[in-house]
């Protein structure tokens, strides 16, 4: 079987002590599971190791015969600069502290450092290599404005920009341990994304995913953690809670933002202490999967109003990606009703049908609450009452009448922000600009520009015309 290599860089481990390279080894496995680990007894061999094995990191003794850990430390700062090298050694002496530092050490411990403090040095350089790494990738892919892995997005069709950028944004942190928060409406594709994640990072477990919404706190601590035989009265058997079972995957946590204010705190030890105790049990268990998390709501304003604790936000942005809303990517709406229409149609065997070429300049101009879902929901319906010929538009207009029109305040602001030097124009000049825009959005189709300054196409028709008639130059 296949296991998880933790971090995706190699740990080289160079000591001339066989045995202090065996616990220290189980160490790094049991208490921070780090398990891509090689060691090496003879310091001479180290840098062909660090050339074989894509080390990121080095955890090196001083005191060693042949080729001292400071002679070796400068080979390693000269050749591989971008390898980060701690000092664990048993001399514990300032000097040699500060001149490692100096020569370009991350940090330097004593054999005999708190544990605790030891493993939190070691992960402080894994997450910095981590970060560079990331944004060697993200750099890499700026340039090249091309996938790895597009098949990991097979699933999501795009053709908008800031989809893209998500998508390599992605691809440059896929093989982090670092937690992944997912913003954007709902029905915009965050729980596809999740999967498109987990799918990138080549972990070998599964992606388990868990609605948290209205969920209560008790029950939260048992689907999570899960419980010990006896924990509570009708506990007859242990049962493995859903972060065991995303062992060595993904776990995704949807609507986070309606999380309670109680089980925020448990999620926030689990995610600071990396382990966690099943209800009714005294043993301690590891964190072994990555955590996702999205959510709809805005979590800026969660903070502001004491609803969701800043500290768990701040462990779970580390990456952070925002989906932009459908009616945000306009040309996706096409390629989208195509895609559905095709699904539809499959699904319930019948024919493609014809689409109207108006209706992709409808659905354009129309808000989409309900984002790609509602495309999804409605292109299946269309396509049920679809009775041969080109498709008829009703089910699209219908979604359309009913929208909420009325202007956010938001928007109203930014309609009224006309220069205050500036006269401002008559009745008839805003209306004539209003009409300009109307058939600027709806592609020059009246019938839409009509139902988008809500009014009827002839009328539309006849204010075009009398306009045309005044533009007329006279003889
Ligand atoms: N770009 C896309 N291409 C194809 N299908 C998509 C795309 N985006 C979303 N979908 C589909 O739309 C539906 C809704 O997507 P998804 O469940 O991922 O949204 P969500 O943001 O997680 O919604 P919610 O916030 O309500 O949980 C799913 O069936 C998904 O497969």
């Amino acid at each position: 079987m296949s296991v998880n290599l933790y971090p995706a860089f190699g740990v080289l481990l160079i000591d001339d002590e066989a045995s202090f390279l065996r616990s220290f080894s189980l160490l790094l496995e049991t208490a921070a599971g780090i398990n891509h680990i090689y060691t090496c007894e003879d310091s001479r061999q180290a840098m062909d190791m660090i050339e074989k094995h894509s080390i990121g990191l080095v955890l090196l003794d001083i005191n060693m015969p042949h080729l001292s850990g400071e002679a070796l430390l400068s080979e390693i700062v000269e050749r591989h600069p971008e390898v980060h090298v701690i000092i664990v050694s048993g001399l514990n002496q300032l000097e040699t502290a500060i001149s490692c530092i100096r020569s370009g050490a991350f940090d330097y411990f004593i054999k005999s450092s708190e544990e605790k403090r030891l493993i939190d040095g070691i992960k402080r350089a894994i997450e910095m290599q981590e970060m560079r790494l990331e944004n060697q990738e993200m750099r890499r892919l700026f340039f090249s404005d091309t996938l790895k892995h597009p098949e990991a997005f097979a699933n999501i069709l795009t053709q908008d920009k800031g989809m893209k950028l998500v998508f390599q944004y992605l691809e440059s942190v896929s093989e982090s341990s670092r937690h992944v928060l997912i913003t954007g409406e709902s029905g915009t594709g965050k729980e596809a994304i999740a999967q498109a994640i987990h799918d990138l990072s080549g972990r070998t477990g599964l992606l388990v995913s868990v609605n948290v919404a209205g969920v209560d706190d008790s029950f939260f601590s048992d689907t999570l953690f899960g419980h010990a035989r006896g924990a509570f009265s009708g506990a007859d058997q242990a049962r493995s809670g859903m972060v065991e079972q995303a062992s060595g995957g993904t776990l995704f946590l949807d609507e986070i933002g309606d999380l309670s204010l109680a089980s925020q705190v448990k999620l926030l030890r689990l995610l600071q202490e990396g382990e966690y105790y099943p209800l009714g049990s005294d043993k301690p268990k590891r964190l072994n999967a990555r955590l996702i998390v999205a959510t709809h709501q805005n979590l800026d304003t969660k903070q502001a109003d004491g609803s969701f604790r800043k500290d768990l936000y701040y462990r779970l942005c580390t990456h952070q990606v925002d989906l932009p809303a459908l009616r945000k990517r306009p040309t996706d709406i096409p390629l989208l009703l195509e895609y559905f229409l095709e699904k539809a149609a499959q699904e319930l065997g019948r024919s493609k049908p014809t689409v109207p070429k108006e209706l992709p300049v409808l659905l354009q101009n129309y808000a989409f609450p309900g984002n790609v879902r509602e495309l999804q929901a409605l292109c299946f319906d269309a396509v049920s009452r679809h009775r041969g010929g080109i498709l008829s538009m009703a089910v699209f207009k219908r979604a359309c009448d009913n929208a909420d029109v009325s202007i956010s305040p938001e928007a109203a602001d930014a309609f009224f922000q006309y220069p205050v030097d500036h006269p401002l124009p008559t009745l008839q000049k805003s209306a004539d600009l209003l009409v300009d825009e109307a058939m600027k959005r709806a592609n020059g189709n009246q019938s839409i520009a009509a139902r988008l300054l809500g009014i009827s196409q002839p009328a539309l028709s006849k204010r075009l015309k009398s306009r045309k008639g005044l533009e007329t130059p006279s003889e």
